[in-house]
């Protein structure tokens, strides 16, 4: 049986936990942070918690960050470090050089691998593979009601109370999109990653009253061809913000470690 270690006790980790107990492997322990220990109990159901990556059990096989910029750059390198692989959905945090560079060398010293889950988007392995090509253009939309924009940067530009038509709050390079929002635009770091990178790659956001799911496009073209990929994505019951699918790509990601036959 498969042990997991977490990061993260909010609404992604906890259908996580819930799907991988269900598809039977063992969520040993959370980290969480110091006070929240009572809270993460409570989330996960009598888990184990610590407060750091040193702390975590010895015999687990896999830890997962569903818990954000935050929870990576707390835990992230000193996972890595000690052999453990990471699958993270926080993939925005990379857009911070210093961060991304730490965390691959401590996947190179634990000799490990920060696996990044495909989250609320998809075609990535389309993308990637176009990528061994020459890719010349890569453009990425990301569209939420206004709800899924509460406690982010749009607030600063955008009264979301009050929008009668659909509003671009972001415009500019996926690196610049990914740090301004850490709970949102992951899936703009994402689409970076896997193509041209987070400076050469076009992002923008927009709240839209009109629509009651998170809608994501990307479009490419390059020597491959060209693709146009849209997503309406049900939010969480209990976060709107994130993508169920979001969960998901992290279930799949862990079932992947030990099913015989694995797609992309
Ligand atoms: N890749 C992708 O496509 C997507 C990625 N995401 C990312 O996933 C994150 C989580 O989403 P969601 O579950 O909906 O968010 P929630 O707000 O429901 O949960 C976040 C959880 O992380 C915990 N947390 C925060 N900081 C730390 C830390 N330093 N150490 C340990 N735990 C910490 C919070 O606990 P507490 O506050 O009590 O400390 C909480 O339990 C988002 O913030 C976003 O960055 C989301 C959607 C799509
Ligand atoms: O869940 C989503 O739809 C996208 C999201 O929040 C992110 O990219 O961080």
């Amino acid at each position: 049986m498969q042990r997991i270690g977490m990061i993260g006790y909010g609404a992604v980790a906890g259908y996580v936990a819930r799907e991988a107990e269900r598809n039977g492997f063992e969520v040993a322990a959370v980290i969480a942070r110091p006070g929240r220990e009572a809270a993460a109990r409570a989330a996960l159901g009598g888990v184990t918690v610590v407060n750091a990556a040193a702390d975590l059990p010895e015999a687990l096989d896999v830890v997962v960050d569903c818990a954000g910029h935050d929870g990576v750059r707390a835990h992230g390198a000193d996972t890595l470090a000690r052999g453990l692989p990471l699958v993270t959905v926080s993939v925005g945090a990379l857009a911070d050089n210093e961060l991304y560079a730490g965390l691959t060398a401590a996947a190179k010293r634990g000799g490990t691998r920060l696996h990044l889950a495909t989250g609320a988007i998809g075609a990535l392995d389309a993308l990637s593979a176009a990528a061994a090509g020459d890719l010349q253009e890569v453009s990425y939309t990301g569209r939420k009601p206004p709800a899924g924009w509460r406690g982010s940067a749009a607030e600063e530009v955008l009264d979301l109370d009050r929008l009668d038509a659909p509003a671009v709050h972001f415009e500019g390079s996926a690196r610049d999109c990914a740090l301004a929002y850490p709970k949102n635009a992951n899936v703009a770091a994402s689409v970076a990653l896997a193509g041209l990178g987070l400076d050469a790659t076009k992002a923008r956001l927009i709240a839209d009253p009109t629509i009651a799911r998170n809608i994501h496009e990307i479009t490419a073209s390059g020597d491959f061809g060209r693709f146009r990929f849209t997503i309406e994505g049900m939010g969480m019951p209990d976060n709107p913000k994130s993508s169920a699918l979001t969960a998901m790509s992290v279930v799949r990601a862990i079932r992947n470690r030990t099913e015989a036959l694995v797609i992309g």
